[in-house]
């Protein structure tokens, strides 16, 4: 149990099927479910509008959900909580990872998700799997400042890793950040909705080559480009 726990740990950037995290307790108060557990859990599908969405974002939404309705997109659900099952190849990998305190486990919360509603990042990700890319909205809330009036250059950065990752994906396998390049052109403002565009570039043996631009809404300000590099873990190696 530990060794799965270590493992699960590890594994907040892990993406199986292209979900985030896993479904969460329908109250924080409530005991928080056992890891790796088939205790029923209710889910809270983070990736759904909220009062705090703004009207350009909703609009974006709706748009997006109209696209889906033939197939060609999908809109990826989005939890707070870690993974329930995890890939057995970071498993595998982590597995001489020391634990977390089990005291702590209840509190471990996927990283853009772990603040209330319209505090920070509030997201939907669509994905195309034909077209091989993924459209993500984002609305940076005030808990998220850089310089005044403007996201923190390390928000953008965590959006942008989580679309990317999202992008590059492969159901059932673990992947890693390995590289990211962002190129900050212009400060996004505070409370905007963006919208941030990623293609799968290359795939080469385990190495799969995004990349991303973040635009306003009306497409006419590019914010940010950026590249990553995701490495699919290979289930033969350790990390220590
Ligand atoms: C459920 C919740 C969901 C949540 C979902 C929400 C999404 C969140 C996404 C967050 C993602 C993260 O932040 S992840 C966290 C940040 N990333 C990390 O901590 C990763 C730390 N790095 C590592 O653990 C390791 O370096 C790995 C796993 C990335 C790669 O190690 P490895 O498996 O041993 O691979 P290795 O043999 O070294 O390299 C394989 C090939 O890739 C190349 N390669 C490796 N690294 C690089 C590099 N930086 N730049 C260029 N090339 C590289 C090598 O040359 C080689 O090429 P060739 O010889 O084959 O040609």
């Amino acid at each position: 149990m530990l060794r799965s726990c270590t493992a699960g740990l590890r594994s907040l950037w892990a993406l199986r099927g292209g979900r985030e995290g896993v479904p969460r307790p329908s109250t924080d108060l409530q005991p928080a479910p056992r890891l790796f557990s088939a205790e029923k859990v209710i889910h809270t599908d983070c990736a759904l509008p909220n009062p705090s969405w703004s009207k350009d974002l909703k609009l974006l939404f709706d748009q997006f959900m109209k696209k889906c309705e033939d197939g060609s997109w999908e809109r990826l659900p989005s939890y707070r909580h870690r993974c329930a099952q995890i890939s057995e190849d970071f498993k595998n990998y982590f597995l001489e990872q020391k634990p977390v305190k089990e005291g702590r486990l209840s509190q471990v919360r996927l990283f853009t998700r772990g603040f209330e509603d319209g505090l920070g990042f509030e997201y939907v990700i669509f994905k195309n799997n034909d077209e091989k890319r993924t459209v993500c909205l984002f609305q940076g809330g005030p808990y998220l400042q850089g310089v005044p009036g403007f996201v923190h250059g390390g928000a953008i950065a965590a959006i942008i890793d989580t679309a990317l990752a999202l992008c590059a994906a492969v159901p059932g396998k673990a992947i890693m950040t390995a590289n990211l390049n962002i190129n900050f052109k212009r400060p996004v403002p505070l409370c905007s909705v963006v919208v941030i565009n990623s293609q799968l570039d290359k795939l080469e043996g385990r190495k799969l080559f995004v990349s991303c631009n973040v635009q306003s809404v009306d497409e006419k300000t590019v914010y940010s480009e950026a590249t990553g590099l995701f490495i699919k873990l290979d289930p033969e190696k350790k990390s220590f």
